[in-house]
């Protein structure tokens, strides 16, 4: 996905009540992009409004005939705004996110022609709730530990935050501006209405939004057994695993039983050798994807660090000052591997119980899409053997369980060599 397709800027505007998940898609879609290479920025008007009037406002201040609530809102509003257009000018953004009600045609089409000025293109994402019982859970999951609510009773900042969606009611007008471009998702997608989509990037949002879901589940990542190749300290290759890595393999199925109970489960793998030997055992549905196959090292599949330092020193020397963007002489490189591991990501954020058994440099690329890693980061990220790494999705975030099997097995991570 090339960064800057046609030089198109684009700023996705959310609209919707308090509590419909507005801050929840923003920030998924911005990770999305981000781990797709896409710069993306988050501009989130009610932490402008914090910083400029201070957290803790009680329901009052966003009462519309407020007088002093407005224009402190419209003054965070115009704050966030002015930023947004800074930084695509400064920073070359491509995709900025407008997080805030945006909940009236007025204030929708100021926002449309201020971009427009700017020839930035505009699609409007609105999240239209009608489940009580989920925006329940948003409001206990998010907005009681917000700064707003920050030391107060629950029961009272419940309270509080209805009164609050009840003042955005009064003047909340859905989107009909059938001139608009916009894509209305109901009830967290069960209903989508989609309206003047234009161009790629645009497109990959949409489609990404439709896939997501907010079904509790968890994903489990492994890699593989230790392999033949790992004890001898060579890259690639497609050897079996060893005697260590084959008694990971049947430790398996009880670990996996230990945290999952009963529940359905379904088993990915690469097509080496080394990831459906270690899948075996595993008593659930499996599938073979070649995009987890691990990264194509080329012309030094199957040599030791050392052989590549001595057959390709300048190669070797590279590689540790740009590993996100370096690619093997007829290999990949970890930007390679993330493109072509996007529609295991999207394919991923439709299911629910997975786990992958992986190799070291795919589960980093897997692993940074969920923790957001900065790419200089991601090829250093530890993914020990033998480990098995837990991610449960909440609101904003994932939780993380990180589980060191008893099994000895060579440690195959290089960390980046301190600057001479
Ligand atoms: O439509 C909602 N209504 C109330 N809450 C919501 C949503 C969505 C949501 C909406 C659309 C899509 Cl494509 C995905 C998620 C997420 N959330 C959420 C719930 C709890 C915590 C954080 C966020
Ligand atoms: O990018 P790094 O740190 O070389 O790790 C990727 C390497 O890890 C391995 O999976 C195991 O060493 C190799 O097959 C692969 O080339």
């Amino acid at each position: 996905m090339s960064s800057r397709s046609s030089n198109s800027r684009i700023a996705c505007v959310m609209v919707g009540l308090p509590a419909r998940g507005k801050t929840y898609i923003a920030q998924k879609v911005c990770r999305y992009l981000q781990w797709l290479c896409v710069s993306t920025k988050v501009f989130n008007v009610g932490n402008y409004r914090r910083k400029l009037h201070g957290a803790h406002q009680m329901h009052s201040f966003f009462d519309p005939s407020n007088e002093a609530g407005e224009i402190a809102r419209k003054e965070a509003a115009a704050e966030a705004l002015k930023d947004m257009l800074r930084w695509f000018e400064d920073e070359n953004g491509t995709v900025a996110i407008f997080d805030a009600t945006n909940s009236t045609r007025d204030r929708r089409s100021f926002l449309l022609n201020h971009c427009k000025k700017h020839d930035i293109q505009v699609i409007f994402i609105e999240s239209v709730c009608q489940d009580e019982d989920l925006i329940l859970q948003n409001i206990m999951e998010v907005k009681l530990s917000s700064p707003d609510y920050k030391d107060m009773d629950p029961e009272r900042a419940a309270e509080d935050f209805r009164a609050r969606i009840s003042h955005y009611k009064e003047a909340y007008e859905t989107i009909t501006e059938s001139d608009y471009t916009y894509i209305k998702l109901v009830n967290v997608g069960s209903q989508v209405v989609i309206n003047m989509i234009q161009g790629y990037l645009q497109s990959r949002i949409v489609y990404y939004l439709m896939n997501l879901h907010i079904l509790p589940r968890s994903i489990f990542f492994s890699r593989h057994g230790e392999s033949i190749f790992n004890l001898m300290g060579k890259i690639g290759g497609d050897s079996d695993l060893s005697p260590r890595g084959r008694k990971y393999a049947n430790a398996l199925p009880k670990l996996i039983h230990e945290h999952l109970g009963d529940q359905p489960l379904t088993v990915w793998t690469s097509t080496m050798k080394r990831t459906i030997q270690t899948a075996e055992q595993l008593p659930y549905p499996k599938l073979q994807w070649k995009a987890l196959d691990e990264l194509d090292a080329g012309v030094c599949d199957g040599m030791t660090y050392e052989e590549i330092e001595e057959k390709y020193p300048e190669d070797y020397a590279n590689r540790d000052d740009d590993k996100f963007n370096y690619r093997y002489r007829g290999g990949e490189s970890y930007r390679d591997v993330v493109l072509r591991l996007e529609p295991v990501i999207m394919e991923l954020e439709r299911q629910q119980n997975i786990l992958i058994i992986g190799h070291q440099a795919i589960l980093r690329c897997i692993y940074a899409y969920f923790h957001n890693n900065p790419h200089d980061e991601l090829p250093y990220i530890k993914i020990p053997l033998h480990t098995i790494i837990k991610l449960t999705p909440k609101a904003y975030g994932c939780a993380e369980i990180k589980y060191k099997v008893d099994i000895d097995a060579v440690d195959t991570h290089r960390p980046k060599p301190q600057p001479k």
